[in-house]
């Protein structure tokens, strides 16, 4: 050993030369400033104040730490890029519980780990704690177990073969049994052997379901019971597929007068090899133009199902501005307007009366396409299983549902296709909105003490109602002087009263259908910027450049409905923002807080704040 050599250790290294930067991170997470000294690194590490010292100049020297002089005495060193300090994103698995607790994670991992696992809790560090199920494995849109595998490697950072042992398991349980087409014209149902035919198909299943045995472990099924033989092998456990051949309808013309882009292109795809499924992806991440490409791909006559008249409008348009198809070709069947075209699309509420069965019997459809999925009404539900014998398509941002239905969803139209969000964001395709829950103060103490003495629905009223909030939309208002904006809420005084208050129009359930057209168009064109909306204004309804979405009350009662009005301002028009009053120390506060956790398991972006009204800010020109 000669004299520059470094003193001898037990093992071949100097630990100050070991160290990596992420010594520099710990030591600053411990410290809790986002900066740190040569002593204040030494104490957290083994290291002595001249090795701390020489450690964070070389790191300097590398460029990965920066130095400042802030006293005679010592120097703070902070890491080049400071915001990795206070945000550094750390992803814990608990292979046993089948759990990844995510502190600070960034939107891409979220997007990525909503694939696989479900937001199941944050906790008040801004940590996100998920939770790996079964139906999360089977619903995971990747076309290969190696495709998942590797999504979740890249999310976790780690192997866990403990973890990847039970996912491949709960991914093949998912292709155990599957329904095909017999050359001979009947359909079957296969089970991967003759144990799972035997013990779990057969004795689950009776004689309406099956009508034979054809080998141990194939039987010929009851056509007109493929939906209910779906559901319960589901709720046993083991989703089938659905490989049989479909009908394609009587033949249509129609070609697509835009360029799919690569996504898109990827969802039909992997739709017509399927012949069912679900495209899962953001408001305005382009379902609806990718569903008119599996309509061009399939060919046949087909019937659309949407939640409301006026998405039938705005579908019949965008059919015709995109695709060759005319006016002729298309018809409209609802409280409006009942004409069956080859290509027809219907109201779930209409197509749901026994009175209308004709638009189910009158034409050969070739597939069925179900306008946002999860608002399938019951009577459409078991009308589906008459469908099964035609391509199924479903639409929605929110595959998530408080009820089972996610089951019916799956077992009667299809399994999701596609959902990576992060990259439809990173692509640029969908803005990400900014969603902001804002605590106001009550308006007066008369309100308050209002709320403090009632209850259940009343006190709910009370809290949504409170005048504060009007403040603070005239507050955002002038905030954003030019972007065009809604005002959503629930109670119609309130409306009334935000109306007047903000000189904007309402429009409410009680609206004429061709006023609330003629001021949606408006607003549209730019003529109007404000508009106050209630519930019933908000359904279905396409408003394309809202820049900003002020709810002042009524995200509803489900997560899917807080995620559809997040969904209106995230247009692909650029920044867009969405701000939630709430009542400061109200059930209000907690119920938005659990609501918006939905959001953010879907990858958005989710802060609080408090009223900024103190005192309205002066408009200026
Ligand atoms: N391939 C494409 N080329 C050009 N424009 C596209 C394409 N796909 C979608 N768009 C445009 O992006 C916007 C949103 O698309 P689309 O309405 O299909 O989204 P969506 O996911 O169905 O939205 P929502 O969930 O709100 O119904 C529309 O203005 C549409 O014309």
């Amino acid at each position: 050993m000669t004299a520059e050599e470094p003193a001898d250790r037990d093992d071949d290294s100097d630990p100050a030369t070991e160290l990596e930067l992420d010594a520099v991170y710990d030591a600053i997470d411990a410290v809790g400033r986002p900066h740190l000294t040569a002593t204040e690194f030494s104490r957290k590490t083994d290291l002595t104040p001249d090795e701390a010292r020489a450690e964070l100049e070389r790191l300097a020297d590398d460029g990965d730490i920066e130095r400042q002089n802030v006293s005679e005495v010592e120097s703070v060193w902070y890491p080049t890029d400071i915001a990795e300090v206070t945000d550094r994103e750390r992803v814990v698995l608990f292979p046993d519980r089948r759990e990844v607790v995510v502190e600070h994670p960034d939107q891409f991992t979220r997007a990525q780990l909503s694939q696989f696992a479900r937001l199941q809790d944050t906790n008040r560090s801004g940590g996100y704690v998920y939770e790996l199920r079964e139906e999360d494995i089977w619903a995971a849109p990747h076309e290969s177990l190696e495709d998942l595998l590797a999504t979740m490697r890249d999310v976790l950072g780690e192997r866990s073969p403990h973890l990847e042992e039970w996912v491949t398991s709960q991914w093949e349980r998912a292709r155990k049994f599957r329904l095909k087409t017999h050359e001979d014209g009947y359909v079957v149902l296969e089970a991967d052997s003759d144990d799972l035919m035997g013990n779990v198909a057969r004795p689950k299943l009776d004689d309406d379901h099956l009508r034979a045995p054809i080998s141990d472990s194939e039987s010929w099924v009851n056509e007109d019971a493929t939906a209910e033989i779906k559901r319960t092998l589901y709720e046993a456990g083991y989703p089938v597929r659905d490989d049989r051949d479909l009908e394609t309808g009587d033949a249509i013309e129609m070609d697509l007068r835009l360029r799919l882009r690569d996504y898109q292109q990827d969802w039909v795809e992997r739709f017509t090899e399927q012949g069912s499924g679900v495209f899962v992806g953001p408001p305005g991440s382009g379902k609806t133009v990718a569903a008119m490409g599996a309509m061009a791909a399939i060919s046949g006559e087909t019937l659309i199902l949407v939640p409301s008249r006026e998405l039938a409008t705005q579908w019949h348009d965008e059919l015709v501005r995109h695709t060759s198809l005319t006016d002729d070709d298309i018809g409209e069947y609802h409280g409006g307007e009942k004409s069956i075209r080859p290509v027809t699309i219907a109201t779930y509420r209409t197509a749901g009366m026994d009175r209308h069965r004709k638009l189910f019997d009158q034409r050969k459809w070739g597939l069925i396409v179900f306008d946002e999925v999860h608002h399938v009404p019951s009577p459409i539900h078991r009308r589906s299983a008459d469908l099964q014998t035609k391509h199924r398509l479903g639409l929605t941002a929110t595959p998530t549902r408080e009820s089972d239905d996610e089951e019916e969803i799956f077992t009667l139209i299809g399994p999701p296709i596609g959902t990576d969000w992060g990259k439809l964001f990173d692509e640029g395709y969908v803005a990400e909105p900014e969603v902001e829950i804002r605590l106001v103060p009550w308006g007066n103490e008369t309100e308050q003490s209002e709320y403090s003495s009632t209850s259940g629905h009343d006190r709910r009223q009370a809290a949504a109602s409170n005048t504060g909030k009007i403040d603070e939309i005239r507050y955002a208002l002038a905030e954003n002087p030019a972007a065009k904006a809604l005002v959503f809420i629930e109670y119609l005084d309130q409306g009334e009263a935000i109306s007047e208050a903000i000189d904007a129009p309402f429009i409410s359930g009680e609206t004429p259908h061709a006023r609330r057209e003629k001021l949606f168009d408006e607003f549209r064109r730019g003529e109007l910027n404000t508009l106050v909306v209630s519930r019933v204004g908000d359904e279905g309804i396409d408003l394309p450049d809202a820049e900003l979405a002020l709810v002042a009350s009524g995200l509803g009662g489900s997560r899917r409905q807080g995620a559809q009005r997040a969904g209106r301002t995230m247009r692909p028009a650029g920044d867009a923002r969405m701000v939630i009053l709430a009542t400061r120390g109200t059930t209000e506060e907690d119920f938005v807080r659990r609501q918006m956790r939905h959001l953010a398991s879907k990858g958005i972006r989710v802060t609080e704040t408090e009223a900024e009204a103190v005192e309205p800010p002066v408009k200026t020109e």
